[in-house]
């Protein structure tokens, strides 16, 4: 199976190249010969039924899931190439279900912060509050704990402490999933503001809503479905 790629001969350079991927589950290949690009400033959706590999797909394109065939090259260089904790920080995974500590929303945008892989940026409450205002949410939001959060208000908490540390490429599984439509459409609006305030901010975003993968990208790519 090939996807065809129809950003191909774009003259924009691409941040990511992904050439030929394949992955394995057990003695079959999930996917193979994926194959496309991002360009700066593009937002490509990634559609296809429940377990064709969706979230492996983003994983792998940062180390955190083993590729079997292909490459991955971000910002012209191979993922072996990278500092991980580096790579990391450029292109940020934000997975479906947020692992989160215990404490407070702003705990929890602190801890990350402070954590060495993100090179000792300092925290800014500013920063935090200017990210919020698109959502609704203020200081109040911050105090919030995290134990008493839905599940709508755990994904914001993950986007903002993503978008704190400033990525070029956000790889988004299913980022509004649990979300009521209102929030859903914070989530979206949070998303093109940060992608349209630097024109190299870039997104994969896998979502099984059809409408959202029109509003929210340039192009879809659609994982089949394993023979
Ligand atoms: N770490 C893993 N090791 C081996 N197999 C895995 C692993 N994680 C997921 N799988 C399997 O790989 C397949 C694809 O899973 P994945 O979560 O990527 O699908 P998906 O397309 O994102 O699904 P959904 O739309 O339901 O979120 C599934 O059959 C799943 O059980």
């Amino acid at each position: 199976m090939e996807f065809h790629d129809p950003w191909e001969g774009s003259t924009l350079t691409p941040l990511l190249v992904v050439e030929n991927l394949g992955r394995r589950l057990g003695d079959r290949w999930l996917w193979q010969q994926v194959s496309f690009e991002l360009a700066a400033g593009e937002a490509l959706g990634i559609s296809g039924a429940s377990g064709t590999g969706k979230s492996l797909l983003l994983r792998s394109l940062v180390g955190l899931d083993p590729i079997d065939a292909g490459s991955v090259m971000f910002q012209g260089r191979f993922l072996k190439q990278w500092d991980i904790p580096r790579l990391r920080r450029s292109m940020i995974y934000l997975m479906q279900t947020p692992g989160l500590i215990e404490g407070t929303v702003e705990d929890n945008l602190r801890a990350v912060m402070e954590l060495r892989s993100n090179g000792h940026s300092p925290y800014s409450r500013d920063r935090v509050l200017e990210i919020l205002q698109t959502c609704n949410r203020d200081a109040a939001f911050l105090r919030q704990s995290v134990a008493r959060l839905s599940g709508g208000e755990r994904q914001l908490l993950a986007l903002v402490r993503a978008l704190q540390i400033d990525p070029i490429v956000l790889l988004l599984d299913e980022p509004t999933a649990a979300l009521d439509p209102d929030t859903t459409r914070q989530v979206e609006a949070l998303i093109s503001q940060w992608q349209q305030q630097q024109p190299q901010r870039s997104y994969l975003w896998v979502s099984h809503s059809a409408d959202q993968l029109q509003r929210m990208s340039h192009r879809t790519l659609t994982l089949p479905i394993l023979s």
